[in-house]
């Protein structure tokens, strides 16, 4: 607004500025600058303005948790429990499941088209991990995954919502034979404890103060969900079931995606097993 307004004003006054001279000069030139430093000044306040509404997102102080509207975390401890639910249904169905790609150690990825024509992933794998010990990897410890899972180039919790929900910022890598490419997430991921199982539930969430990144797309994951059930009572082995549902956005053809998730499962799991077994 300010930079059309000078414009208009200098075209006005440019034949009388012409016909100026000494002092009178001067005084405009001195305007002239005026208008300059304040529109800097604008443009410093609404840069510091932005960056202080990431800031005070990405790190709660005590003092902003309090000021946090109680309604609004409900409804990311909702959005979350929604997720869950959600998911688990797809998971519960037992129709309609192909299976993609079986491993020689009996890791299993079985697929789903759902109405409207996406595909889910469901892997089903067990891991030399305690149910605990792969929440305290997964959920407690989500900000580490970068250091364990060269997939994963960042993962920001810019929320705590209670102890179950967190809000989550993840970015993906760039890696060599991802056709796919980078993307990145904004989430809400919900955690649970029943009986011998804990359950990771989560889906994509938008927000006013977090848009899509310049330089990113935007994808979404979810609704989705994770479950660990001990094998048995006296072992630290764990049932692993994740199913993945996610629009990855952009130009693609279905077959690159399709081709790409469930390899996507068997390399996470990979990178699990190790992180778990050298711990
Ligand atoms: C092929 C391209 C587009 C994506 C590849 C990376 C995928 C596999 C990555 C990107 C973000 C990742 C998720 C980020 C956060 C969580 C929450 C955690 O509690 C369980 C794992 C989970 C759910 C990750 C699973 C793997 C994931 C979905």
């Amino acid at each position: 607004m300010l930079p059309a307004v000078v414009k208009l004003c200098c075209g006005i006054s440019y034949p009388h500025l012409r016909s100026m001279a000494g002092l009178q000069r001067t005084a405009v030139a001195v305007i002239g600058q005026e208008i300059t430093r304040l529109q800097r000044w604008a443009q410093v306040q609404q840069l510091t303005r932005q960056q202080a509404d990431l800031k005070s997102f990405a790190e709660p102080k005590p003092k902003n948790i309090k000021s946090v509207p109680v309604k609004e975390n409900h409804l990311y401890v909702q959005q979350g429990q929604e997720a869950m639910r959600s998911a688990l249904s797809i998971l519960e169905d037992k129709e309609g499941w192909k299976v993609e790609i079986t491993q020689s150690n009996g890791d299993v990825v079985c697929s789903k088209v759902m109405p409207g024509g996406r595909k889910v992933f469901r892997l089903e794998v067990v891991l030399e991990a305690s149910v605990e010990e792969l929440y305290d990897v997964l959920f407690v410890r989500v900000e580490e995954m970068h250091q364990w899972n060269p997939s994963i180039q960042q993962i920001k919790v810019l929320k705590h919502v209670g102890p179950e929900t967190i809000v989550t910022h993840e970015i993906s890598a760039e890696t060599a034979g991802n056709l796919i490419g980078q993307r990145d997430f904004l989430s809400v991921r919900h955690s649970c404890k029943h009986k011998a199982g804990i359950y990771l539930g989560g889906a994509a969430i938008e927000l006013e103060s977090f848009p899509p990144q310049t330089g990113f797309v935007r994808a979404k994951d979810g609704p989705t969900c994770i479950v660990m059930q001990a094998l048995d009572e006296n072992t630290t082995k764990t049932h692993f079931t994740w199913l993945l549902n996610m629009d990855v956005k952009g130009w693609l053809p279905k077959s690159i995606v399709n081709q790409t998730l469930p390899r996507a499962q068997l390399d996470f799991t990979r990178h699990l097993r190790r992180h778990v077994s050298l711990r």
